[in-house]
């Protein structure tokens, strides 16, 4: 099996989230209906239908990617029999697709029901929060911290679910600036603050293994909405606070 006939599979969609197989779209002429689909909308289906067809997939799509990563080995001159790589495509088949494994959540799912009426008038920020994502040009791991903060508006979410989102979204092929936009604007859904602020600060190790090779550097984005973007007080509040120890 040759790495472009699984287009189908490493394709992902705009939202890059999962599309259910009985919503699916008939297979364009590149596209082999027998492959495991691409990962696309996953927001309205049902969890049920989805959890068993998802099991179905997910085996599918370990069995086509382990192919391709036998290819990959071949190509790379190694003997894919012998015992130490026996098992390395099925396992590497399994890395990735935890490393993607965001594509199969939606923030509605994660969020459930944990977003509470509270007359809270103080920004609540929860930082340091670990992520490990996948640099959509190399696949190759960046990883670093999350701070996001908001300023409430009557609502408050569960601490816990914003690191949950953080999740959601870090665990998919992503360039840290849309990471960075992505997580602001699902808390911004989730609970209509008067503000959100997500600060990311990362090492890309296609900036450290290969390429430029800068070792020590890092990168920092964020993402401001409401009046975390019109205020200049309260984004500074929000940076200090992300500062403190
Ligand atoms: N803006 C942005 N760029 C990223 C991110 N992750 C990786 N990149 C960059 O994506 C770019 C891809 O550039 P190309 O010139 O197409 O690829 P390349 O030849 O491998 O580039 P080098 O890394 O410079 O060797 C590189 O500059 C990477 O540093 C990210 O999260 N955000
Ligand atoms: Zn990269």
């Amino acid at each position: 099996m040759s790495l472009s006939t699984n287009n189908a599979i490493t394709k992902h969609s705009v939202n890059g989230n999962y599309l259910l197989p009985s919503t699916l779209p008939e297979p364009t002429d590149e596209e082999d209906s027998s492959k495991p689909p691409r990962r696309m909308s996953i927001l309205q289906s049902d969890k049920a239908l989805r959890d068993h067809d998802s099991k179905l997939i997910y085996t599918q799509r370990v069995e086509a990617i382990s192919h391709c990563y036998e290819e990959i080995l071949n190509s790379l001159g190694e003997d894919i029999h012998r015992q130490g790589l026996l098992k390395t495509p099925k396992r590497a088949a399994e890395a990735i697709l935890f490393f993607t494994k965001g594509y199969e959540q939606a923030v509605s799912d994660v969020v459930s029901d944990a977003v509470f009426d509270e007359e809270c008038d103080n920004m609540v920020v929860i930082k340091d929060i670990d992520i490990f994502s996948l640099c959509e040009h190399h696949l190759v791991p960046f990883f670093g911290k999350v701070s996001v903060g908001y300023l409430p508006n009557k609502k408050v979410i569960g601490l816990s679910k914003v690191a949950r989102i953080v999740e959601v979204f870090s665990r998919r092929l992503q360039v840290q600036e849309r990471l960075t936009r992505e997580i602001a604007e699902a808390i911004k859904e989730a609970i209509n603050p008067h503000g959100v602020g997500v600060i990311v600060e990362c090492v890309h190790m296609c900036m450290v293994m290969r390429g430029a090779q800068k070792v020590n550097s890092r990168t920092i984005t964020s993402a401001m909405i409401g009046v975390f973007q019109e205020d200049v007080k309260t984004r500074e509040e929000f940076v200090s606070l992300t500062r403190s120890k």
